[in-house]
């Protein structure tokens, strides 16, 4: 497996590999390896000729007050998971690498990122969207993977792709849970023994209210209310939001007739955590993600 850090040289090698017809599959993270990370390596490995992995923390994306100095790191862990995963190539820039020391270029979107994670981290997906388009443009790929514990971000990434005509396919992977429910996070580590416990009660609540909509409830203000009712009952983290939209457009729904978006998040002592579940009028897991 090669590690590249330079940006010329990973879009040269990039350039290499389409030349030679080679299909690339792609999986941007910010390192702190887990089984979520795995399982988009995985995907990736079964599907393309090739699978480059980036690890980059993208401070572009973290508020002032954030977390991006605590966020967790391990780079010699990562490279054995992703060797381990059958990735061929990891691009890990530094900031300096990634960035100019004055960026006169940002995106912005105006819709789908104003609720949410978009609401309570101001600029967060700009920087989102702005890094994913250096990374595209670097390393070209024929698809690239996200997971849906981040589901916003990948409907944020649809309207890139889609807007702006990058030629890359999105695929969209289930969220990867511990045994007891918790999504899969690299932030999970900052959590400590008490907050780990009534962490579970996230998901709890989200399979709740997806439970209320199979047994017949189409009113998205009482399943939102019930939802924070019973996070409220279960833990001491602050709750960020409790939201639910229409997916992937992430518009109001006054009544559940379509596939929706039923998003949680909570700040904790060291870590936000987010979660959530897209499901249809009845009640479904979403299988039609785009
Ligand atoms: N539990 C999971 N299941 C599936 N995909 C996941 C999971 N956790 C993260 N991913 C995906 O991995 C990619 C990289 O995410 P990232 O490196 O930010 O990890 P993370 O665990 O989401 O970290 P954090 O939530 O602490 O920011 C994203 O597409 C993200 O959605
Ligand atoms: C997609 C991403 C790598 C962009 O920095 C990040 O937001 C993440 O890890 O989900
Ligand atoms: N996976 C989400 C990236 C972030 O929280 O900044």
């Amino acid at each position: 497996m090669e590690v590249i850090r330079s940006a010329a040289e990973m879009q040269k090698k990039s350039f290499a590999f389409i030349r030679e017809s080679k299909t690339i599959g792609f999986v941007p993270t910010m390192g702190f390896f887990h089984e979520g990370h795995v399982a988009l390596m995985e995907q990736a490995r079964r599907e393309n000729d090739l699978v480059i992995t980036s690890i980059f923390v993208n401070p572009l994306q973290f508020g002032p007050n954030e977390d991006y100095e605590r966020y967790p790191r391990n780079e010699a862990n990562d490279l054995a998971l992703a060797a381990d995963a059958g990735v061929d190539l990891v691009f890990i820039p530094s900031a300096a690498e990634m960035y100019p020391a004055k960026m006169l270029i940002s995106l912005t979107i105006e819709e789908r990122a104003n609720v949410l994670c978009g609401r309570t981290r101001p600029g967060h997906f700009e920087g989102v969207l702005t890094v994913l388009a250096k990374l595209f443009h670097l390393i070209q790929p024929t698809k690239a993977y996200f997971g849906m514990k981040d589901a916003q971000q990948f409907s944020v990434v649809s309207a890139l792709v889609d807007n702006l005509n990058f030629p890359v396919q999105l695929i969209a992977v289930p969220t990867v849970r511990e045994s007891d429910g918790l999504a899969k996070s690299s932030r999970n580590v900052n959590l400590d023994e008490k907050e780990r416990k009534e962490a579970v009660s996230l998901y709890k609540a989200l399979q709740h209210g997806r439970q209320l909509v199979v047994d017949g409830e189409k009113n998205p203000a009482i399943i939102v209310k019930e939802v924070k009712e019973q996070i409220a009952s279960q833990l001491n983290g602050k709750m960020d939001y409790v939201e639910l939209w229409s997916y992937p457009a992430l518009e109001p729904v006054s009544v559940i007739d379509r596939q929706v978006i039923l998003a949680i998040a909570v700040q904790f002592e060291k870590a936000r955590l987010i979660d959530n579940l897209v499901f249809d009028e009845r009640g479904c897991i979403g299988s039609q993600i785009r």
